[in-house]
């Protein structure tokens, strides 16, 4: 029979949730981890969860880029646990849904410690999986639009099955990600795990690291500070940028469906880095220049998603384009750099 086949042999009924989870006399929350939930996205994801009375939120992050203050305002309510865990590590708590978002996702960040990046893609994503299966829980994979690599087919649907260059510098996070949905799908195969697994297009919004890396916050807090704004040759390359509350609903949406995916999710404006600098300019400050800096090794030439798996299956797609988005991201670079308008 061939290897991969999801029926017959190899596919394993679901765990169940323990007994206790399910007795009438236990606290009928819904118990939600999200790894990376002091991140930028992650800690968007907490916000809109913490929303709903019904749900229990656990965060566990090593805080290599995220951050306490990101979520400052949950601190000892009574709903809210936050855990100093590495998702390297092994984490046993009875949950019914895990957001695995653990990673960090600039590439000057995934870049700096390539190692650490692969176990946390892979060895992190086994424990998340362990977990997942012990307790019965549904688990949710934010994987990344970098498994399409420089890609020759565009825009990208979720069948492309990319152009990934396995020993390069971005190799860590892309071949991570890939791995990692890999362990998903062959989990769900074998163990009946219930998986989800979205691809993330570049998100911008409030929260992001200020020194991130990423070209977006790169742009504003360069516009805010006064500084040229660097784009990296050719800036004919293209990206699409999804504003960060689009992007947790998405989130939310595949958790709650009954798709595994892998599903992009993304705003499939598409920008060219040179365009991107232009407006950046355009709607923070007329009087920035423009400089044309180096590149890094195997960035990406286009980028774009195909989003109608999202918007048939989850009756989602994006609301807040790049005009609307961006002042709304300088208005919180503004307060965490001191920097009113002029
Ligand atoms: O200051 C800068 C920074 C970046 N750039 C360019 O902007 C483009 C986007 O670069 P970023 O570093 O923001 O992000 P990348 O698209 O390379 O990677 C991202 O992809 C999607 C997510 O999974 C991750 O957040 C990240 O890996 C690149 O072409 C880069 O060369 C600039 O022109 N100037």
């Amino acid at each position: 029979m061939a290897s991969g086949s999801s029926n017959g042999d190899t596919q394993k009924k679901a765990p169940t949730p323990s007994p206790l989870r399910n007795s009438k006399y236990f606290q009928s929350n819904m118990r939600i981890l999200i790894t990376g939930g002091a991140g930028f996205i992650g800690s968007h994801l907490v916000d809109r969860l913490m929303e709903n009375e019904k749900n229990e939120v656990i965060v566990a992050d090593n805080y290599f880029t995220g951050s306490k203050d990101n979520l400052k305002k949950w601190i000892g309510h009574p709903r809210f646990e936050l855990i100093r865990h590495d998702v390297t590590e092994t984490l046993l708590v009875e949950v019914d849904q895990i957001y695995h978002l653990a990673c960090p996702a600039s590439p000057i960040f995934y870049k700096h410690n390539p190692v650490k990046t692969i176990k946390t893609n892979v060895i992190g994503t086994l424990n998340m999986l362990g977990l997942a299966k012990r307790v019965g829980a549904r688990i949710l994979l934010t994987s990344t639009s970098e498994v399409y690599g420089d890609p020759l087919v565009h825009p990208q649907t979720e069948d492309y099955w990319g152009n990934v260059n396995p020993i390069g510098v971005r190799s860590c996070y892309d071949e991570g990600k890939r791995v990692a949905e890999t362990l998903m799908f062959d989990y769900h195969r074998q163990h009946g795990i219930e998986i989800r697994v979205a691809r993330i297009f570049n998100t911008y919004g409030p929260r992001m690291n200020i020194d991130d890396g990423r070209v977006v916050s790169n742009f504003i807090a360069q516009a805010l500070r006064g500084e040229p704004l660097t784009v990296q040759l050719p800036g004919t390359q293209t990206r699409s940028f999804c504003y960060v509350s689009d992007m947790v609903d998405g989130l939310i949406r595949l958790m709650e469906g009954d798709n595994t995916g892998p599903i992009n999710i993304g705003n499939p404006g598409e920008f060219t880095m040179m365009e991107l600098a232009e407006t950046v300019k355009e709607l923070i400050d007329q009087d920035v220049t423009i400089k044309v800096v180096e590149n890094t090794p195997d960035d990406p030439r286009q980028r774009k998603p195909v989003i109608t798996k999202a918007k048939e299956l989850l009756g989602w797609e994006p609301k807040v384009s790049l005009r609307e988005g961006l002042p709304l991201m300088e208005e919180d670079f503004r307060q965490r750099l001191g920097i009113s308008k002029k």
